[in-house]
C-alpha cells in the first residue's frame, strides 16, 4: 500500500493518523496519507521560514532560474510516474493527463523562472524642491512564507500554477494538497530533492479543512500570505483566517459560467468546443461551461448535436483506448452532482440525455461515474442554472439577440469565464467586452497563454495571476528615493 508522507525540510515525515486515498474509478483504497497536525504543520512553516532566511533568500535570481529549469526537466524526466499518480488519484483519461496535467506541471516552473529573470523595475527621475534631482527605483522582494491550498481537479497543474511562480519570486511555501489527491504533490518533494532546491523552500502537509492542515496553516502566524484555489465559500473561511494579521491572499474560486453560440458560428467547431467544456475532466473544471445559450435558429440543431457528442463519450479507466470520459473524484462529490441531476427532473427539465450512472462491469461498477447530462426547458431561477455543481452537465436554453445572451451570461454572482462562438468579429469584440469575467474565450476554450492575467470577477476570485501578474501577489514592490 503506498504512503503519503508529509515533506518538511526536505523529509518525508510519516504520522500516526492515516486516512485512505481512494481510487475514483472503482473506490478502491490505493494508499493511506499522513494527516498533519498542528506540530507538522508548525514544522513546515519554520523550514520555509529557515530556508527563506537561508541559502535561498540569498541565492542570485540566476541561480534559482537554473535550479526551476532542473525542477521542471525532472518532471518531465520522470513524467510517467507523474502520470501514473495523477491517473490513479483521478481516475481521468490518459489523453487527457498526459496532454494537459503533466505538461502544464513542468511549464508552471519554466515560464515563471523566465518571467522573473526578465522583467524590469520602473524608475523614475524627479525634480526637488531645492532645485536639485532625485532617482526613484523599484525593487521586488518575496513576500515571504508562502501558504498554497489546493483543489483536486487538476491537482499537479494547479498546485504548480502557484508553486511555481511563488518559487521564482523567491518565495517558499508550504502546500496543502487536496485531501483526495496527495500523489503528485508529494512526488514533487522527490523532485526538489533531486535536483538540489535546498530543503524548506518546498514543504507538503497534507490533511483536510477545517481542524486539519488546512485551517492549521491559513491560521499560522507565521504565515505571510496564502494562494488558494476553490469553492467560493472555502474561499470566505480562508479570508477570515487571513484577516488576523492581515495577510494577502490571491483566490482562484468557483465558477458558474456561461457559453454562448451565435447563429453565425462555425456550427462544428461549437459544438466540438463546447463539447469540451461541458464534459472534459468529467466537467471538473472551474473555467467549464454549465450554462449554454444558443441563438434560436440554430438551437434544435445544437441541441441535437451536443447530444450525440455526450452520448458518444465512452467512460472507462485512464488507460483503455477510447475513453472520452473519467468518474468523478469521489463518491461523496458523486452523490452531489447526481443530487442535481434529480433536482432538474423535478424543477422541470427535459433530459435531453444522462441524468444517471452509466452501466460499468465488474470492479468499476463501484467507481464514481455519472453520465454526461444535457437539460433544455428550465427557468433561470433553477438551481442547476443558478448553482455550481463541477460535473459533466449543463443546460441549454435559446435567446434571440446579442444583448439578451450578454443580460443571460452576466445574470450570476459568479464570473470566472465565458466561452462565445460567432463568426462576426465586431460581436465577437462587444460580447468579450461586455461579460463580466476574469477570461473570455472566442472561438476557443482554455486555450491558455501563461504569460496572461488569470483570476475571477465577482464571486469567482480575488487577484489576477499569470505573467507579470502573479509577481503583484509574490513579491512585495519597494520604492528606494536617492536624492542625487
Ligand atoms: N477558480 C479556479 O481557478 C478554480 C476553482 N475551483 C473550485 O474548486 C472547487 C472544487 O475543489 P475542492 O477541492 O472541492 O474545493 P474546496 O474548497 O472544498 O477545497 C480546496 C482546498 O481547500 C481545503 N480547505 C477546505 N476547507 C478549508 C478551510 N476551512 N481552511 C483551509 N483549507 C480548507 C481543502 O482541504 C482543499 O485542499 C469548485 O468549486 C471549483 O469551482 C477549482 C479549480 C480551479
Ligand atoms: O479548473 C480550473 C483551472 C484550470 C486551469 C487553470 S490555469 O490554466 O492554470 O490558469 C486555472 C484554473
Amino acid at each position: 500500500m503506498k504512503q503519503f508522507m508529509n515533506f518538511i525540510g526536505g523529509e518525508f515525515v510519516a504520522t500516526t493518523k492515516t486516512f485512505d486515498n481512494r481510487a475514483p474509478v472503482d473506490n478502491r483504497v490505493i494508499g493511506k496519507v499522513h494527516e498533519a497536525g498542528r506540530g507538522e504543520v508548525d514544522a513546515a512553516v519554520r523550514a520555509a521560514r529557515a530556508a527563506l532566511n537561508g541559502e535561498w533568500g540569498r541565492m542570485s535570481v540566476a541561480r534559482r532560474v537554473e535550479l526551476l529549469h532542473a525542477v521542471a526537466d525532472e518532471i518531465n524526466r520522470r513524467f510517467d510516474d507523474f502520470l501514473a499518480a495523477e491517473m490513479a488519484d483521478t481516475g481521468k483519461p490518459h489523453a487527457l493527463a498526459s496532454h494537459v496535467d503533466i505538461p502544464r506541471g513542468a511549464a508552471n516552473f519554466k515560464v515563471f523562472a523566465d518571467i522573473v529573470k526578465n522583467v524590469p523595475t520602473e524608475s523614475f527621475e524627479m525634480a526637488t524642491p531645492d532645485g536639485g534631482q532625485a532617482l526613484n527605483y523599484a525593487v521586488r522582494s518575496p513576500l515571504g512564507v508562502i501558504g498554497v491550498v489546493c483543489p483536486w481537479n487538476l491537482p499537479l497543474l494547479l498546485m504548480t500554477w502557484k508553486v511555481g511562480p511563488a518559487l521564482a519570486c523567491g518565495n517558499t511555501v508550504v502546500v496543502k494538497p487536496s485531501e483526495e489527491t496527495p500523489a503528485t504533490a508529494t512526488l514533487l518533494g522527490e523532485v526538489m530533492n533531486a535536483v538540489g532546491i535546498p530543503p524548506g523552500v518546498y514543504n507538503v502537509v497534507h490533511g483536510f479543512g477545517p481542524d486539519s492542515a488546512g485551517e492549521f496553516l491559513t491560521t499560522h502566524p507565521g504565515v505571510d500570505g496564502i494562494t488558494f484555489t476553490g469553492e467560493t465559500r472555502t474561499g470566505e473561511a480562508i479570508m477570515g483566517a487571513a484577516a488576523k494579521g492581515v495577510r494577502p491572499v490571491s483566490f482562484e474560486l468557483g465558477g458558474k459560467n456561461a457559453g454562448i453560440v451565435f447563429a453565425d458560428a462555425d456550427f462544428d467547431k461549437a459544438v466540438a468546443g463546447m463539447t469540451r467544456s461541458a464534459f472534459e475532466n468529467c466537467g471538473q473544471v472551474c473555467l467549464g461551461t454549465e450554462r449554454v445559450y444558443v441563438q434560436r435558429p440554430i438551437f434544435d440543431k445544437f441541441v441535437a448535436a451536443l447530444k450525440a457528442r455526450a452520448e458518444a463519450l465512452k467512460p472507462g479507466p485512464s488507460e483503455e483506448a477510447g475513453v472520452g470520459i473519467g468518474p468523478l473524484i469521489s463518491r461523496e462529490h458523486q452523490q452531489k452532482v447526481l443530487s442535481y441531476y434529480a433536482k432538474a427532473v423535478k424543477e422541470g427539465a427535459t433530459v435531453v440525455t444522462g441524468g444517471g450512472v452509466p452501466s460499468m462491469s465488474g470492479v468499476l461498477a463501484e467507481g464514481h461515474w455519472v453520465q454526461p447530462t444535457i437539460w433544455t426547458g428550465l427557468p433561470e431561477t433553477a438551481s442547476v442554472i443558478r448553482e455550481e455543481i463541477f460535473g459533466p452537465c449543463c443546460h441549454i436554453a435559446p435567446f434571440d439577440t446579442e444583448e439578451e445572451a450578454i443580460a443571460l451570461a452576466n445574470a450570476t454572482d459568479y464570473g470566472l469565464a465565458t466561452t462565445v462562438w460567432t463568426e462576426n468579429l465586431g460581436r465577437a469584440h462587444r460580447v468579450a467586452k461586455q461579460v463580466q469575467v476574469g477570461i473570455c474565450w472566442v472561438n476557443s476554450w482554455f486555450l491558455r497563454d501563461l504569460r496572461t492575467a488569470f483570476g475571477g470577477a465577482k464571486s469567482s476570485g480575488i487577484g489576477r495571476e499569470g505573467g507579470v501578474h502573479s509577481l503583484e501577489f509574490y513579491t512585495e514592490l519597494r520604492n528606494v528615493c536617492i536624492k542625487l
